[in-house]
């Protein structure tokens, strides 16, 4: 990793830096990274912020006995999005914009092609993008439900450089050090396997943080495998930036892999989750590998759930093992439809007409068969 070389990273902000005591938002925390911010940018490298906070910002406005009801959590998210904006808004002396975003947007190509053009033009115009999950219209089926994994699918969007998830702990630490005295920091993590997400757990229950470390290591996950340095790092102490501005790490630094995966594979892979599934023939996993002209609709055995023209969906062998991600060019309805055996030759003809299942290029073998 060369710092030098960085033009571009994106900044994640937990709740507990902008609003500490859910009684409002406070700048107590903010203003130093603000000013990592704004010396980043004096240095010419372009900041996209991903700001939480709203539901805590929001939570002093209502009841305390009402703050459990989804409806009343969604109405603190929009409550307190103004707020919070209007508090980082005041620490800076340029331009910065609101980006609401979720899982249905990042998930579908067009609106994530839009999405990656916006942030380009922000940036580009030295305005700085401030992006956070829109609470208020997000159900379990649109939503990415936590900052960490957004900061991660915005850095690949935004094709960042580095991602950088400003916490209430120095770093991934071994065990929970709010609960272990002798819990260690991992400084250099080059390699998230099993044996990391092990020691990464959850958020504390009276915290106003969601996800804790595992879904933190999620987001390293899907940032090193599009080539981003990711560092966790104490969002509490100016010391934090003030290091990292000097080159240093000063919490823990997930390091970037050598060989990204392709950007569509990636977004595949990390952003889209599949919408359904298509289960074919154990004899035909490994053309997969290869290519995919070749799956017709006699390799595949089932159908499962429902998908459109475009969509994502996860090939899946008769055994259970998860092959590849790939995009339909066929709707469940028509795949069911062909798949089945008394169609055979009407599936045949149409194929041979109307092109491949799923193309080539469009398709992310799953590594971890
Ligand atoms: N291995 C670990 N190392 C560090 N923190 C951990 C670990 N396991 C669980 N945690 C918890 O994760 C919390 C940070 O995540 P979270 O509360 O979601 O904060 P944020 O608002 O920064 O996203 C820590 O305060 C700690 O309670
Ligand atoms: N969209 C939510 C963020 C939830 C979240 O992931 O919070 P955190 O773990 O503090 O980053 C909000 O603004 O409150």
């Amino acid at each position: 990793m060369n710092r030098s070389n960085w033009k571009r990273i994106v900044v994640k902000v937990g709740s507990a830096l902008i609003a500490p005591n859910r009684q409002g938002c406070s700048s107590h925390y903010l203003l130093s990274i603000a000013q990592f911010i704004v010396r980043c940018r004096m240095q010419g490298i372009q900041v996209v912020l991903v700001s939480s906070g709203s539901v805590a910002a929001g939570a002093h406005i209502f009841p305390e006995e009402t703050k459990k009801n989804i409806a009343i959590k969604k109405a603190m998210a929009a409550a307190g999005q103004t707020e919070m904006m209007a508090t980082w808004d005041k620490l800076f002396d340029f331009p910065s914009a609101q980006v609401l975003l979720t899982h249905a947007d990042l998930r579908d190509r067009e609106r994530y092609v839009s999405i990656r053009e916006t942030l380009d033009s922000l940036l580009d115009h030295g305005v700085l993008p401030i992006v956070n999950e829109n609470d208020t219209i997000t159900t379990d089926k649109l939503k990415v439900g936590d900052n960490d994994n957004l900061s991660a699918m915005v850095a690949a969007a935004a094709d960042a450089d580095a991602l950088v998830i400003c916490s209430d702990v120095d770093g991934l630490y071994d065990k929970n050090p709010h609960k272990h005295d002798d819990a260690k920091l991992l400084s250099w993590v080059d390699k998230i396997d099993e044996s990391i997400y092990a020691m990464a757990g959850g958020a504390a229950e009276d915290g106003v943080g969601t996800g804790g470390m595992r879904t933190k290591v999620e987001a390293a996950e899907k940032a090193v495998s599009h080539g981003i340095d990711t560092f966790i790092i104490n969002g509490f102490t100016e010391l934090s930036f003030n290091l990292m501005l000097e080159g240093q790490n000063p919490g823990t630094h997930f390091q970037a892999h050598e060989k990204p995966m392709k950007e569509n594979v990636h977004w595949m892979t990390h952003t889209s989750n599949a919408q359904g599934e298509v289960v074919i023939k154990e004899a035909f996993s490994d053309p997969l590998d290869e290519g995919v002209e070749s799956l017709t609709s006699s390799e595949i055995l089932d159908v499962k759930g429902e998908f459109s023209v475009g969509d994502t969906i996860l090939v899946r062998r008769e055994d259970g093992v998860k092959l590849a991600k790939a995009k339909s060019n066929y709707s469940s309805c028509l795949l069911n439809f062909i798949a089945n055996e008394g169609n055979q030759k009407f599936a045949s003809e149409f194929e041979e007409k109307t092109g491949p299942i799923i193309s080539e290029q469009h398709i992310a073998v799953l590594e971890n068969k």
